[in-house]
């Protein structure tokens, strides 16, 4: 185990066993169409390159950068979109691949605008879930794990831009963010 985490939440095989359900799942809901995945940098991307594999539709990809301000509950909560899709949404059945869903503010906000440009349809993967935290309503259509309210990184997900390689999802230790030594 990583020497700045507490404990290890998912291992490589659970996550790997799970996102293989979850493109199973995905696969028989798309039968017969074609998707447009749109991977949610940077903690995604992980996740996103897994998750297509196991994806057996035709599949086009595509990226953006998000940053949210504030949150969703008061009219300051909004995203600033950073980069946005090369491609068209319209008329694409989207699918929004995300790492982690915590107050809800970044998908509570995406999914409208690209329903606003016409999308057929808008849905959403996340790998990690963090219901307890939620402050505005997004329905998540393919969940990988419900999580407890804990930083969590590695599989993608980051503290101040580090632990993205960890192949796996385990808690960082506090000692770690309270003494700021990154
Ligand atoms: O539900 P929310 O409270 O809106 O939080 C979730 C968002 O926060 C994280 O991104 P972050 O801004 O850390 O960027 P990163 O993906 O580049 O690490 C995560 O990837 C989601 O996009
Ligand atoms: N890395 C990381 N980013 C988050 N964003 C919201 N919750 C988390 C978390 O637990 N870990």
């Amino acid at each position: 185990m990583h020497k700045d985490l507490e404990k290890i939440l998912l291992t490589r095989e659970e996550i790997a066993a799970r996102v293989r359900e979850l493109g199973a799942q995905i696969t028989a809901d798309y039968e017969g169409r074609s998707i447009l995945l749109v991977c949610i940098l940077k903690g995604a991307v992980t996740f996103f390159s897994d998750l297509a594999r196991e994806i057996k539709v035709p599949a086009e990809f595509d990226f953006m950068v998000c940053s949210s301000y504030g949150d969703a509950t008061d009219s300051s909560g909004f995203v600033k979109i950073r980069k946005d899709l090369d491609s068209d949404a319209a008329n694409k059945d989207v699918l929004i691949v995300e790492d982690i869903i915590d107050t809800g503010t970044t998908l509570s906000r995406l999914k409208p605008i690209l329903e606003d440009r016409g999308a057929k349809s808008v849905k959403i993967a996340t790998i990690l879930n963090k219901p307890s935290r939620r402050k505005a309503n997004v329905t998540v259509d393919y969940n990988g794990f419900e999580i407890p309210d804990a930083f969590v990184v590695g599989y993608g997900l980051d503290y101040a831009g580090r632990y993205r390689n960890i192949p796996y999802i385990g808690i960082l230790k506090e000692s770690v963010y309270k003494a700021r030594i990154l």
